[in-house]
């Protein structure tokens, strides 16, 4: 029989420690549950317990502050943090003062019981204190369980050099991330370097990032220092990783092989001393499949990847990131502005396809625009008229799929509305678009299905199981 491990748990809510011991109790764990830090405190000198589970706020003393002290008297017992304050900063000091877990409340107990079990079963690894990041101003804001997520990792992150890769729609926060994990990491002393891919043209991105000698082309009448040493000892943030020309791309691989990089037209290798985090708002792996970006750079940068949600997807934030931004705005020198109930209800309808960027202009333009000092619906549904028909007056060239495509599905959605109720539209619609892609791939490869679902980049398999499900007509040799 395996010994019983033993708990301690510490939390000055009667409620919650009722519900910790409990449900801990019946997973076979002993427990031992206290209100006070100085308890907590006792039994860990005391060399009892193998796990401590404790919140933050205690009555005499701030559990992140025992972290600490804990590991250092006993650096095998694991601690995991649980808060209310579930803020990035928590998650950070958490990870910071060697924490193995940090869980905002609420939780739910299965998620708790599977941390226990995690935690008591990782090998034991001396984590070593980090010194710490001051200051409580919030880099990044929001409330939802998507953010909570991502400041978990980060937060780990933040004790690593590891390679990250942030993901997202533009305007989702992803330099504001990848600066997070500079500031707050280990290489924060050193220099934040950021090249962004798309706004460099393509024949001066190699010389941008590695540098070039004097006289390496023509116009190269000095030695260039390139971002990759300027960055030497901190970070790098390779943004729009996906514009990344493929001469480039294979250099930047072989850095990342070898640890060491030339300039353009040097020869002798230089050290690189760079975290990396990348970020696109790109889909990489059609990037891939058509050719266009280098898996095996994309396996060396995904090292740890980071998808940021679109607002739209968390929109309990909205209201806390309008708040933050009008106070902003107001830092910056507009007019103090509060939001009423109705404006909130009003942004959260709003699609957000230009996602924080956009609720960030938004409310400097009322900050700016509108005398009252309390906004209501009226004010925010007049500005994001006005935007989007900026937009549209905007709006040159042909239209794209995915406008031609929401212009179609807003007319079928408000024709439905007073109707039947709508089924099954996500099946629908994507039938609607399929067919007439796998159409015009069938024909343009004459009925091959091994040429048509290389062109589609689809698994042969599927491609023929989406002709059947679709029922499609299979046709050879036409037209
Ligand atoms: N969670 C957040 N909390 C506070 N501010 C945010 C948050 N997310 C984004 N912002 C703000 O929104 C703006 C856009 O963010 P950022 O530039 O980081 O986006 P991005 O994803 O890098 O955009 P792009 O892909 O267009 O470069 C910035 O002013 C940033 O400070």
């Amino acid at each position: 029989m395996t010994e019983t491990r033993t708990i301690l748990v510490a939390d000055d809510d009667r409620a919650i420690r009722t519900v910790l011991t409990q449900a801990l109790s019946r997973a076979g764990y002993a427990v031992r549950a206290t209100s006070s830090a100085a308890t907590l405190w006792r039994w860990v000198e005391e060399g009892l317990g193998d796990l401590v589970v404790t919140d933050v706020i205690m009555p005499d003393e701030n559990g992140l502050d025992l972290v600490p002290r804990i590991r250092r008297v006993r650096p095998d017992l694991r601690v995991v943090v649980m808060s209310a304050q579930s803020t990035f900063v928590t998650a950070v000091k958490a990870a910071q003062r060697g924490a193995f877990e940090y869980l905002p409340k609420p939780f739910d107990l299965k998620e708790l019981l599977a941390v226990v079990a995690r935690a008591l079963a990782a090998p034991a690894v001396i984590v070593q204190e980090n010194a710490e990041t001051d200051g409580e101003k919030l880099p990044l804001i929001g409330r939802s369980p998507a953010m909570q997520d991502i400041y978990r990792t980060v937060a780990r992150l933040t004790t690593t050099d590891l390679t990250v890769m942030i993901t997202g729609e533009s305007g989702t926060g992803k330099e504001l991330v990848s600066r997070a994990l500079h500031d707050y990491g280990r290489r924060r002393a050193g220099p934040f370097i950021a090249i962004n891919m798309a706004a460099i043209p393509r024949e001066l991105i190699e010389s941008e990032l590695f540098g070039h000698e004097r006289g390496a082309f023509t116009g190269a009448l000095a030695r260039g220092v390139g971002r990759f040493e300027q960055a030497a000892g901190g970070t790098l943030f390779l943004d729009e990783i996906g514009d990344m020309p493929p001469e480039a791309q294979t250099r930047l691989l072989r850095v990342l092989q070898e640890g060491e990089f030339t300039t353009v037209g040097g020869r002798n290798p230089i050290k690189a001393n760079v975290r990396i985090v990348a970020a696109t708002h790109r889909d990489l792996r059609q990037a891939i499949r058509q050719g266009l970006f280098r898996e095996d750079l994309f396996y060396r940068l995904n090292v740890v990847p980071i998808r940021l949600p679109p607002l739209r997807e968390r929109a309990e934030d909205i209201s806390l990131l309008a708040r933050h931004f009008l106070e902003r705005a107001k830092a910056s020198g507009l007019p103090g502005k509060q939001l009423d109930e109705t404006a909130v209800d009003r942004l959260r309808q709003h699609s957000w396809p230009g996602n924080a960027r956009e609720l960030e202009n938004l409310m400097r333009r009322l900050a700016a625009l509108y005398p009252q000092e309390v906004i209501g619906a009226d004010a925010v549904h007049a500005e994001l008229m006005d935007a989007e028909n900026q937009i549209d007056e905007g709006r040159s060239g042909p239209e794209t799929l995915e406008q031609a495509v929401e212009r179609h599905l807003s007319g079928f959605v408000a024709a439905q509305r007073d109707g039947l109720p709508v089924r099954d539209l996500y099946e629908r619609v994507l039938a609607e678009v399929e067919r007439p892609l796998l159409r015009l791939a069938l024909a343009a490869t004459r009925g091959n299905q091994i040429k048509a679902a290389a062109m589609l980049g689809l698994n042969r398999n599927t491609l023929r199981k989406k002709i059947r499900e679709l029922d499609l007509p299979v046709v050879r040799g036409l037209p």
